[in-house]
């Protein structure tokens, strides 16, 4: 560009702080995001921006802080139905006694409908602006994520079991061959396969979804390790521990996503850190059914790629990934007995670049970048609780809550503007979840 070229863009940010994540550590003061289309155009001081750029719309977000969009790297978004349905219960005796219960009696391409709009308004609200899924019915939840706008890794569930949406693996594998063909190559909807956990998928299926992987390259996540008694449990079944048996069947490489992990010996560590997986931990969730601790620090020191996510609402209870971030943070530091481990700055990393490093999106997500995808959130630093400010990546992992997001674009289109979702429509939702509320308190 020479000194008086002037470039049309679409949309031009005025920011207080930009944090871009990469190059990391980065904070930048008074600048300037210009968007084109769908895309980052420049990253700027502002007054350079005044001089090469012209702007359709121009937004002056003067106590406010810029990232990309956030990525929840795993949740059962449906499930939102389910929040606060069955609290305070270890993990088998919650999935056996009250939630495999309830979904045999409530789940259903409405019910997926219904809840996984409802957790999208949430995760929206909330600055995830991409998320991944793993819940039945798949090809509705797809839609809707797609009908709304926000960006996804959708996962069919394969278990040994029939359910609502299938048979059995057979079935499962089969629509689920069908479902990455009719969504290849969309803008914002990805397909993955789910294999729910080692205790409920056995060999002969998880050989057939990796070669269902290997053959149309896409993403497989998994719940693994979850708690002390999963990890037993095999070994005194089979002699074997669930990562090993899964990296014997040749699951674990680069396009495998481990969700929980909170149980790690110096052989998963290993087997981890070579095959290229992924841990997606899901802090909160550990802690509320009382599953464990992911030793984040030493699997982030071993060169594994660690993501977070929020895990489904039943067992969260909420989606918002800022408020999960400062449980990472806490809990980083309490189990490495370090208080430098998991920074700010880190934890910034684990929802953004890392999420999309984990579901082979980091070409055009999780960074602010020119070139790359206009998934933009802005916080609203502002209120006095959030006074004063040295450092905002301080503020956003350690003092505010997603509730302070004032706006965000996905690949440049609004989805909130001051604070309001622009593209659902809430009090139709609320009467929808209240039908069900109703229904399910009725058993
Ligand atoms: C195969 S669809 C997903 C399946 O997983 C159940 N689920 C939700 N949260 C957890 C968790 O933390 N560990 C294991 N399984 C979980 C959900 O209820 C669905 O049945
Ligand atoms: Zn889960």
């Amino acid at each position: 560009m020479t000194a008086d070229t002037i470039t049309a863009v679409d949309t031009r940010i005025n920011a207080r702080w930009i944090i871009p994540i990469v190059p990391s550590g980065t904070v930048l003061n008074e600048h300037a995001l210009l968007i084109q289309g769908d895309r980052i155009e420049a990253i700027l001081p502002q007054a350079e921006a005044d001089q090469h750029y012209r702007a359709r719309e121009t937004l002056n977000l003067n106590d406010h802080v810029l990232l990309p969009g956030l990525i929840n790297a795993h949740g059962h978004a449906a499930m939102s139905l389910m929040r606060g349905m069955a609290d305070d219960l270890p993990l088998m005796t919650w999935l056996n006694d009250h939630i495999w219960p309830a979904e045999a009696k409530f789940v259903s391409p409405e019910f997926i409908a219904d809840g996984t709009r409802l957790a999208i308004a949430e995760m929206l609200r909330t600055g995830t602006t991409c998320f991944s899924d793993m819940y039945f019915f798949p090809e509705v939840a797809a839609q809707t994520a797609s009908d709304v706008g926000i960006r996804s890794q959708i996962c069919f569930p394969v278990l040994d079991f029939p359910t609502a949406w299938g048979d059995g693996p057979d079935d499962y594998l089969r629509q689920g061959a069908d479902l990455i063909d009719q969504w290849q190559n969309h803008s914002h909807v990805r397909i993955g396969i789910g294999p729910h956990a080692p205790y409920t998928v056995s060999d002969g299926p998880i050989r057939d979804l990796i070669r269902l992987s290997d053959d149309k390259q896409v993403p497989i996540q998994i719940h693994l390790h979850e708690t002390a008694f999963e990890v037993a449990d095999a070994l005194e079944k089979s002699g074997t521990r669930p990562s090993q048996r899964l990296a014997e069947l040749g699951l674990l490489t680069p396009h495998t996503q481990c969700v929980h992990m909170t149980q790690v010996d110096s052989t998963d560590l290993m087997l981890l850190a070579e095959s290229g997986a992924h841990v997606v931990h899901c802090p909160e969730s550990n802690l509320k059914l009382a599953s464990g601790f992911c030793p984040v620090d030493k699997l982030q020191k071993a060169g594994v790629n660690v993501s977070i996510g929020t895990d489904g609402a039943a067992s969260n209870n909420d989606l918002d990934l800022f408020g999960e971030l400062e449980t990472a943070a806490m809990l980083a530091k309490a189990v490495a007995e370090d208080a430098a481990a998991l920074s700010a700055h880190q934890a910034l990393a684990m929802a953004t670049i890392n999420g999309a490093r984990a579901m082979g999106r980091e070409k055009d997500i999780g960074s602010l970048e020119t070139g790359k995808m206009a998934d933009v959130i802005a916080i609203d630093l502002s209120d006095p609780f959030n006074q004063p400010i040295y450092d905002p990546a301080s503020h956003l992992v350690y003092s505010q809550h997603g509730r302070q997001l004032s706006h965000s674009w996905i690949g440049g289109v609004p989805q909130v503007q001051d604070g309001k979702l622009t593209r659902i429509d809430v009090p139709d939702l609320m009467l929808k979840v209240s039908h069900w509320a109703k229904r399910i308190r009725q058993g």
